[in-house]
Order: C-alpha cells, then sequence, then structure tokens
C-alpha cells in the first residue's frame, strides 16, 4: 500500500545557511492509534470490509473539532475499527515512522493501547506484533531507533489493565515501560498503585499522563505512588508553584505537546500555551506530537508553529531537543550520538 502521507520538506534561512526548523529530536509521548490518518482509515476499511460510518474522507475530516479530550477519544477509539491484522498495526506504525523521520525523529518511545485493541475481540500479539514488527526495522530504515510502551486505560478497572500487563509479560512482549492515559479526571494516578507496581517488579519503566486536564496533584500522585520517571503532557504544573519548584528541582521531564492541547482546549490558542514559561522556570520540557493525525501535525509541525507564534531561537530548540534525547530511554551511547547531531544542527543552523 503507497503511504497516506506527504511531506513537504519545509525550510527555513539563517543567512548563508539553510535548517529545518525543528531540530533532531526524540519524540517521547506519541500515541500509534493517534497517528492513523485519515486517508489510511479508509484503505485498511476497504482491505478489511469495513463499512465507515463517514461517506468520504471529507465527512471523516469534518469531525476533527474537538471541544475537550474525551471528544477527541471518542473518535480516536471509534477509529481503531478498521485496525485488524498485524500488517494493518504495520503499515500504520511504517507510515509513522517515514514521516516523523522526515521531520527529524531520531529515536521514539511509542505508546499503544492494547486494552482498546483486546476489548473489541483483537488479539494482544496481533497489535503487539504488528506494531513491533515494523518497529523493529526502524533504524536500519528510516534512521529512527524505537521503544514501545503499553499504555492502559484509566477509565478502565486496574483489574483490567493488570490482566493485560500479566499477558505481555507472558508473552514476553517487547515492550520498555508502560504508560497511564485516556480520560484522565476522575481517574487518578492512585487508581493503578498495584499496576505500577507490578510494572517496577518486571523491570519496566513507569510513564503516565498527568495534568493534561487534571489537577496538578495528579502530578504529584503520579511521582509519589507511581514512581514515573517521566509526566506525560504536565502543563497543568503551572497552576500550582510548589508543584513546578519541585518538578524543577528533580528535573522531572514534561513531555509536552503544544498542537494537542490548543485542538483539546486544554489551552485556548498557541499563544496562550505555558511552554515559554515552562522552559524560563527551568521545567525539562520537550516537544512532542501526542496523536499528529487528530491534532493538524508531527513534532516537526509543533517546531514550525512554536518558532512562528513564539520566536523560539535555535538555542531554545535545541534545549528543548536536548530534554527530549536526555529523558529518552535509549541508551547512553545512543543519547551521545543524538546530542552530537543537535549540536551539529545549531552548527548548520549559524546562531
Ligand atoms: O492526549 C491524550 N490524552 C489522554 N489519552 C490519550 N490517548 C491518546 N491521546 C491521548
Ligand atoms: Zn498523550
Amino acid at each position: 500500500m503507497s503511504p497516506a502521507w506527504s511531506y513537504a520538506g519545509r525550510v527555513e534561512t539563517f543567512g548563508e545557511t539553510t535548517t529545518t526548523a525543528a531540530p533532531p529530536v526524540a519524540e517521547l509521548h506519541l500515541h500509534i492509534e493517534g497517528t492513523l490518518q485519515p486517508e489510511l482509515i479508509f484503505a485498511l476499511a476497504e482491505r478489511n470490509g469495513i463499512e465507515l460510518p463517514y461517506a468520504d474522507l471529507n465527512e471523516l475530516r469534518a469531525k476533527y473539532e474537538f471541544t475537550d479530550l474525551q471528544s477527541f477519544l471518542d473518535l480516536y477509539y471509534a477509529n481503531m475499527a478498521v485496525l485488524r491484522t498485524e500488517e494493518d498495526f504495520a503499515d500504520m506504525t511504517r507510515a509513522y515512522l517515514a514521516r516523523a523521520a522526515a521531520g527529524g525523529v531520531r529515536h521514539v518511545e511509542v505508546m499503544m493501547d492494547p486494552q482498546a485493541h483486546v476489548s473489541r475481540g483483537v488479539p494482544l500479539e496481533t497489535c503487539v506484533n504488528g506494531v513491533a514488527s515494523a518497529l523493529a526495522t526502524s533504524a536500519e530504515e528510516f534512521g529512527v531507533s524505537t521503544l514501545l510502551i503499553a499504555a492502559f486505560l484509566r477509565d478502565l478497572s486496574e483489574e483490567s489493565a493488570l490482566e493485560v500487563l500479566e499477558h505481555l509479560i507472558a508473552l514476553e512482549a517487547p515492550i520498555a515501560g508502560i504508560g497511564l492515559d485516556s480520560a484522565e479526571v476522575g481517574n487518578p494516578p492512585s487508581k493503578f498503585e498495584r499496576l505500577y507496581r507490578r510494572a517496577a517488579e518486571a523491570g519496566l519503566h513507569r510513564i503516565a499522563h498527568a495534568g493534561e486536564e487534571g489537577p496538578a496533584a495528579y502530578i504529584t500522585e503520579a511521582l509519589d505512588l507511581l514512581g514515573v520517571e517521566r509526566i506525560d503532557h504536565g502543563i497543568r504544573c503551572m497552576d500550582d508553584p510548589a508543584v513546578v519548584e519541585r518538578l524543577v528541582a528533580e528535573q522531572v521531564p514534561l513531555t509536552v505537546c503544544p498542537l494537542s492541547n490548543v485542538r483539546l482546549r486544554a489551552v485556548d490558542t498557541l499563544a496562550d500555551h505555558p511552554l515559554p514559561a515552562m522552559l524560563a522556570a527551568g521545567l525539562n520540557v520537550s516537544v512532542n506530537s501526542d496523536d499528529p493525525a487528530y491534532f493538524g501535525g508531527y513534532v516537526d509541525d509543533n517546531f514550525e508553529q512554536l518558532v512562528a507564534i513564539h520566536g523560539f531561537s535555535v538555542a531554545q530548540r535545541a534545549t528543548l531537543a536536548a530534554n527530549s534525547i536526555r529523558s529518552s530511554f535509549a541508551d547512553e551511547a545512543r543519547k551521545g550520538e543524538l546530542l552530537e547531531a543537535v549540536a551539529e544542527w545549531v552548527r548548520g543552523a549559524g546562531e
């Protein structure tokens, strides 16, 4: 199947040299199911003989107007119905990797939502093997190193999450860690203490969404009760100076997703986004796409708009890139290579 994306190869010019707006980065906050582009949804529906509730691409695209996280999640879960076979998961993953690589991503820690597939009758092996098979050839094919993270749906029970985690462990699934996503408010980190304890016992990395729509207190809970190594989003920390102070002191990585926050109305506009203030406060922030097929762009699009709206300098962009690399779970040798690539990008930018 031909890829359902295209890349315009946008560049900026600095004096004599030309460089891309986005530095080489590690993408640390990416839901693979959120990379499913409308064209691929139609292609997979046809391949699998599935009738979509939309007459055409335009009717589907008209649904991409969100009022909050839940309004997005409803469409995100509905569209997953087209993912049935290993090949479907692999094609979706490969399309993301190709597009991300073209936009500067050099390392990615891909989240997937196994419960969203198992609950509609897709075997765990099918979704894991499909995504993992595309990740396995990514370094060679796209120059992008990869890790896989199983994310659990916080609006489901802890028992459901534990059952799937045990199954993943029994299958020796190639996962590096676990995450926590879906509807945040009313589903605090404290609901998943046993899950995170089990993941730690199994030697898995631990991350969690917190402070996207939920309060700053959820960030503290995720750190203290779940022992997470990174916080996904975390923007609501800005409501509580004591939480900011702690996050700065401990240099807890926050994987921020500016375009996502605008599309889900966590912030009104990109001009109102707290990322510049977060950087200025000394927080360990990075830039990520979250669900690029739904939120209007990949990592490079996020950087491009941050430059356009906030005038982020080469030095600021290099800091964001270095933060992403240092906060990744890549090995030290890979981190060193990627940090060198950032330094090279800065030299090319001539600032
Ligand atoms: O932005 C998100 N937030 C919470 N859950 C999610 N699942 C996919 N994307 C998201
Ligand atoms: Zn997310």
